[in-house]
């Protein structure tokens, strides 16, 4: 019959293309094993010898009238991933609710001020990296004071980490953190759409991730580009790494902010590290991956006790057990 030879030649096909499949999944779990160990190096080690704030100094700048919950995941990450002091830097109206989720963030209410960014800028000198945009809002006054601080703080070189309204602001301005090799950008799936619409000018490829991931870290001037997804793609302009650590299919809202704040952490702890730990890999490309694979893991073991009712609040109480599984045994 004619169909026979068709069908036997695209089960060849099936066959080839499966067998490409399992060798590239092998090939990435390999990778993801290996970065993983190299992630291991990176973490300081805990010491009576330390004093308060050694292990991490995280800020974030975010916090509106209608996003409070947003810096607070991500600042809290931040301390349970193992910083010492997580500030939150956010408009008047949200600080009050900010400080009373938590006792343990230092709360500045000073976003919305004409003197914001000279009233962050004070602290900048004592903060390790900055999470910049989660549940910061589009106000223009906002994204303005934002601008400042974004350059003052890359005139002083600190670690920035940017996420959700921040990447809004990037996306408009992408001149602002062209070229600047210690900030990593988490976009999810629209703001990566976004994104490489302004900055490449042309519609997302979404056969490709990995090499759509790659051309916009590169046009960035290889500013580290994770995007956020059913794997996460992550790459400097020249390697691409995928994080495929299990998660959950819970898709509930905050989970970027867990990823922001303890991305914020490992950024510090990997530059800090210095390159006998980090064996010739780059360092931020390691910070993600280690985010990454920390979040689905968190994510993971907060789905097997809570089912459709995880929240990120649960996925957060599971950071320190997730964190021990990955990175301490
Ligand atoms: N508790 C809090 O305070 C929280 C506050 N948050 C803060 O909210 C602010 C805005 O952030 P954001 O992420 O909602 O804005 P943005 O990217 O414009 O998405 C808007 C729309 O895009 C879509 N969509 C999203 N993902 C998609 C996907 N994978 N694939 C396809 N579509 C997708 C989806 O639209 P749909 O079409 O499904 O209606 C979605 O509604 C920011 O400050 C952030 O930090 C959050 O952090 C959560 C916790
Ligand atoms: N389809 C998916 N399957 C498994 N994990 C996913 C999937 N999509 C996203 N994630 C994971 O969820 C986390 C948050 O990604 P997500 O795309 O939800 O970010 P976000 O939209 O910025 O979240 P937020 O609500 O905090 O703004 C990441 O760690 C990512 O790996
Ligand atoms: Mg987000």
């Amino acid at each position: 019959m004619a169909v026979g030879p068709a069908w036997a030649a695209a089960g060849a096909c099936r066959r080839v293309l499966q067998r490409a499949f399992s060798l590239h999944k092998a090939h990435s779990v390999k990778n993801m094993e290996t970065t993983l160990q190299l992630v291991r190096n990176i973490i300081p080690p805990l010491t009576s010898k330390k004093h308060k704030g050694q292990d991490g100094r995280i800020g974030i700048v975010g916090g509106c009238q209608e996003y409070t919950g947003a810096p607070y995941f991500a600042a809290i990450s931040a301390l349970k991933v193992g910083a010492d002091l997580s500030h939150v830097f956010c408009t008047q109206e949200a600080a009050p609710v900010i400080k009373s989720y938590s006792p343990e963030l230092i709360v500045h209410p000073v976003l919305d001020r004409p003197s914001a960014v000279p009233n962050v800028e004070e602290w900048l000198p004592r903060l390790h990296a900055l999470v910049v945009g989660p549940g910061l809002g589009r106000d223009d006054t906002l994204l303005e004071n934002v601008k400042g601080i974004l350059e003052a703080s890359k005139a002083r070189d600190i670690p920035i980490v940017i996420d959700a309204d921040g990447l809004w602001l990037v996306a408009q301005h992408p001149a602002l953190i062209q070229g600047y090799r210690k900030a990593v950008l988490t976009p999810n799936h629209v703001e990566f759409s976004r994104l490489s619409e302004a900055v490449l000018r042309d519609p997302v490829d979404g056969s490709d991730h990995r090499e759509a991931v790659r051309r916009l870290s590169q046009a960035l001037g290889n500013v580290t580009v994770v995007q956020k997804g059913e794997r996460d793609v992550i790459s400097d302009g020249e390697q691409v790494l995928e994080c495929a650590q299990e998660g959950s299919s819970r898709r509930c809202g905050g989970q970027g902010d867990l990823l922001s704040g303890a991305l914020g952490v490992l950024v510090h702890w990997a530059l800090h590290a210095g390159p006998e730990k980090t064996n010739g890999s780059s360092p931020l490309l390691l910070a993600a991956m280690g985010a990454c694979s920390l979040v689905r893991q968190c994510s993971r073991q907060a789905f097997q006790k809570h089912g459709r009712s995880t929240t990120t609040t649960d996925m957060i109480a599971e950071v320190g057990p997730a964190f021990r599984i990955l990175f301490e045994t």
